[in-house]
């Protein structure tokens, strides 16, 4: 990605790097301005109109430095700018691309400093490195070059013996530096992940009663973010001093063996002056030696994280020969076998079942037993294991996922609502929406009254994930909207269970009878629920045990008949209580 930015950038790069050592060559001028009006002054009858000249010169000089200061911040660090644009882009293209394996292994966390810590290493490395790669190259060199045309090539050698310390210096410390800052930033991120945790799970915290564990650790965390800063603040407190004590040094030496000459007339008064403003000068580029180094060490290093994201491929892949569906008429499975991606424990073993167009079809069983996982599949959200999944007799593999996702519309069991209007919230990802059809759904789900309850009714912002919604409003906000998606199949995975199980059930039945021609898919623990269902599949430890109408699973007498009795004695205890 870097190659191809700089193919298409190079032009920028060549202009910032142009100007770059048209600023360098510039301030080499100033000193040596100075010089001649020195000698100048220093002469019995000074030539004042040429000390006009040389002041005015400076005044040019500092002008065309202006212009070429702009223009290389513009092209170099516009450049790096442009990259990160560019590159954050795509890598939130390729991330939001990316199937749920892809998020059941990346922690949010790790995801988010891709975007942020990684990116700032990259950019500092095409923008600032390659600032500060040619100050090296360029600006030591045209420096010395100046050196030595101003004082000639034995003071200025003798002058800059100590100064290859300064890239030792900066090079060594530099590596440290780099390696506490990077410390500094991790104890940072891992302070502002608690704080975000804890506050994301205040309800938890305070319901336990640990706030005083929790403060303890907040402060642990802040003291290792202190001490990390301090150790930074300690090496950069050496490494200035340092670079100083040695171009101090080198005026020390320019004195003891540059004084005698100017003595003698060998060189003006006006050179030495010049001479030593080139030692002030030669310093940051020999700094900016060991610096790009570590730059360019670190910029690699994020870009390797971030290529590996860009580069990982879809465990979902999309059919190279995709065939199109109008609706879905039919899915069938045969003999699915699935472990998740990068496990080897089976989840599902040998399910095969059939869901005709229109169905109500129930699928309960014990906890864990893998109902959410098949209907993810069946959602592809993650691949089919061994065996087949066909949707009106195609394999779903040769269908695009993002036609089966709009077809298929799932209700998961965990509600997440974002934090805009209620009304957004159900219309989520469309531009133009009916409100009216937003109320008919949220009438279908039972929310309407509620909503009709908030202060602004539909308009009402929900607050961070919905936290100022119960947890059965926010379920039944959640199945408003997967209404609102017009698909042909519903699947509801359990996403009913905050709400009392007489709501629920008005909710499945009256869904039922104003959505006849759809295809009804419903997980869920209560199995009064499903007794109106055409077909019901319960499983166990991710076999199918038993199939068959609700009265038919009565009569075998098995898991479903003992769950479901189960079910009626704690409903009459509780209503005896
Ligand atoms: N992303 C995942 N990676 C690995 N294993 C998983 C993942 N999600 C679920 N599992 C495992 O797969 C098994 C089936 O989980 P699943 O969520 O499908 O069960 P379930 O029947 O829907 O359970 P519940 O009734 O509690 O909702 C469980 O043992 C679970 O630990």
């Amino acid at each position: 990605m870097i190659k191809d930015f700089l193919k298409r950038r190079w032009p920028f790069y060549l202009a910032g790097i142009i100007m770059l050592i048209i600023v360098d060559t510039l301030q080499l001028l100033i000193p040596r301005f100075i010089s001649k009006a020195v000698d100048t002054l220093n002469t019995s009858t000074p030539d004042i109109s040429l000390i006009a000249i040389l002041s005015w010169s400076i005044v040019g000089v500092a002008l065309g430095m202006f212009l070429s200061r702009f223009f290389w911040r513009f092209f170099i660090i516009g450049s790096s700018r442009k990259f990160v644009y560019e590159a954050r882009n795509y890598l939130y293209k390729k991330i939001l691309s990316l199937d749920m394996s892809f998020f059941d292994k990346n922690r949010s966390g790790d995801l988010m400093a891709h975007f942020t810590n990684d990116m700032n290493n990259v950019e500092r490395m095409l923008g600032p490195g390659i600032v500060l790669m040619v100050d090296a190259l360029f600006m030591s060199s045209i420096t010395l070059f100046f050196m030595a045309t101003t004082v000639g090539w034995r003071l200025t050698f003798i002058a800059l013996i100590p100064l290859p310390f300064i890239i030792v210096i900066s090079a060594s410390f530099g590596k440290f530096i780099f390696t506490r800052s990077k410390t500094v930033q991790d104890t940072f991120s891992d302070m502002s992940g608690f704080i975000e945790e804890s506050i994301d799970g205040i309800r938890i915290v305070k319901t336990f009663s640990i706030l005083p564990k929790f403060e303890k650790i907040f402060s642990t965390k802040a003291n290792n973010n202190f001490k990390a800063n301090i150790s930074l603040i300690k090496l950069w407190g050496v490494m200035w001093p340092s670079i100083h004590f040695i171009s101090s040094l080198a005026y020390f030496l320019a004195i003891v063996y540059g004084g005698p000459m100017v003595i003698k007339g060998t060189v003006s008064l006006g050179a030495f002056i010049a001479f030593n403003s080139y030692i002030g000068m030669i310093v940051w580029p020999l700094t900016a030696y060991g610096w790009v180094i570590n730059m360019i060490q670190r910029g690699r290093a994020s870009y390797a994280r971030i290529r590996k994201i860009l580069e990982t491929p879809p465990l979902v892949t999309e059919p190279e020969e995709p065939v199109e569906i109008k609706s879905i008429d039919s899915i069938k499975i045969e003999n699915l076998n699935f472990s998740y991606p990068f496990t080897e424990r089976l989840v599902l073993k040998d399910v095969s079942m059939e869901i005709k167009s229109g169905q109500l079809v129930g699928i309960v069983g014990t906890v864990g037993s893998g109902k959410s996982t098949l209907v993810k599949i069946i959602s592809k959200f993650y691949p089919v294991g061994k065996g087949h999944l066909f949707i009106n007799g195609i394999d779903i593999n040769y269908i695009p996922s993002d036609i089966v996702r709009t077809k298929i519309s799932y209700v998961p069991q965990e509600t997440f609502l974002f934090s805009t209007s209620v009304e957004e919230n159900i219309a989520f990802g469309m531009e133009d929406y009916n409100e009216e059809l937003v109320e008919a759904y949220a009438s279908l789900s039972a929310v309407d009254k509620d909503i009709k309850q908030f202060p602004e009714g539909y308009k009402t912002v929900v607050g961070e994930r919905g936290v100022s919604l119960s947890g059965g409003q926010k379920q039944r906000v959640t199945i408003a909207r997967a209404l609102m998606r017009n698909a042909d199949v519903y699947i509801f995975d359990d996403c009913l269970s905050a709400v009392d199980p007489e709501t629920e059930e008005k909710i499945i039945s009256s869904l039922r009878n104003t959505m006849k021609d759809k295809t009804m898919i419903i997980i869920t623990h209560r199995l009064k629920v499903l007794r109106n269902a055409n077909i019901i599949y319960v499983l166990d430890e991710g076999k199918i045990v038993e199939k068959g109408s609700h009265e038919e699973l009565l009569s075998k007498g098995g898991l479903y008949a003992q769950m479901y009795r189960k079910q009626m004695i704690e409903e009459e205890l509780e209503e005896t209580n």
